[in-house]
């Protein structure tokens, strides 16, 4: 009898972490939906590029599913993924799906890391090479840690890479010899940027997109 108690308890107890975690995936996709459609508006995510995830409480993550047009996501274009990677639905993950998961192991408080695709980040990987510095712009401060516009921060710049493995690799190498950046860019493709929730990654998405803007019309377009 006391057996059966308990067992009824389990289950009553499973129902409600279920539904308790059932109501954080659609809060979250909900918000990736929303920042898809913000990102795509403003012309930083043309032609179904970018991807977008934000990681639960349990360490599950809800990322966007492949090839879907990321300024009209519905519930359905946002799936499960475990820490790992392994898809928790038959769905197709994001192709950029890696990239994420290095930050989520290398940052435990990051909660959301967006990747949009914008002429600004895409034109500063022309203009410079490995890096591009940032310096003397009171917007700086929108960025974590940042308290005065009198900061030198340099987002490193990648080159693009269709083998996504070997990506991370490049990315989680340069972290672990340079310490925190709150983004990087990808050359002629775009950035990734994070947050402690997807809020605050869309904060960082608008203030670096603004930075690389301001770069890209300081130093002019290349002549050929
Ligand atoms: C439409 S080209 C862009 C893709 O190759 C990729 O870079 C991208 O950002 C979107 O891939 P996805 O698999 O939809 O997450
Ligand atoms: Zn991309």
């Amino acid at each position: 009898m006391r057996g059966r108690v308990a067992a009824l308890r389990i289950g009553a107890f499973r129902v409600v972490t279920d539904r308790v975690m059932n109501d954080e995936f659609h809060a979250r996709a909900r918000e990736l939906i929303e920042a898809g459609r913000y990102i795509h508006e403003r012309g930083w995510a043309p032609a179904t590029s970018g991807n977008f995830s934000a990681r639960l409480s349990d360490g599950r993550i809800a990322i966007t599913v492949s090839g879907k047009h990321k300024g009209a996501l519905t519930p359905d274009d946002i799936m499960l993924i475990d820490a790992a990677g392994r898809p928790l639905e038959d769905k197709q993950p994001s192709a950029e799906t890696l990239l994420h998961l290095s930050l989520y192991r290398r940052y435990p408080a990051v909660g959301a890391v967006l990747h949009p695709h914008s002429p600004s980040a895409t034109l500063v990987s022309r203009l410079f090479r490995d890096a591009v510095i940032l310096e003397d712009y009171e917007l700086l401060k929108a960025l974590p840690g940042i308290e005065t516009h009198a900061t030198r921060l340099a987002i490193p710049i990648f080159p693009n890479d269709q083998n996504i493995p070997r990506l991370a690799e490049n990315v989680e190498a340069y972290l672990a010899r340079h310490g925190d950046v709150p983004g990087y860019i990808i050359a002629g493709h775009g950035f990734y940027t994070w947050g402690a929730q997807v809020k605050d990654a869309l904060r960082h998405v608008e203030a670096l997109e603004f930075l690389f803007e301001l770069e890209t019309r300081l130093h002019g377009v290349k002549a050929p």
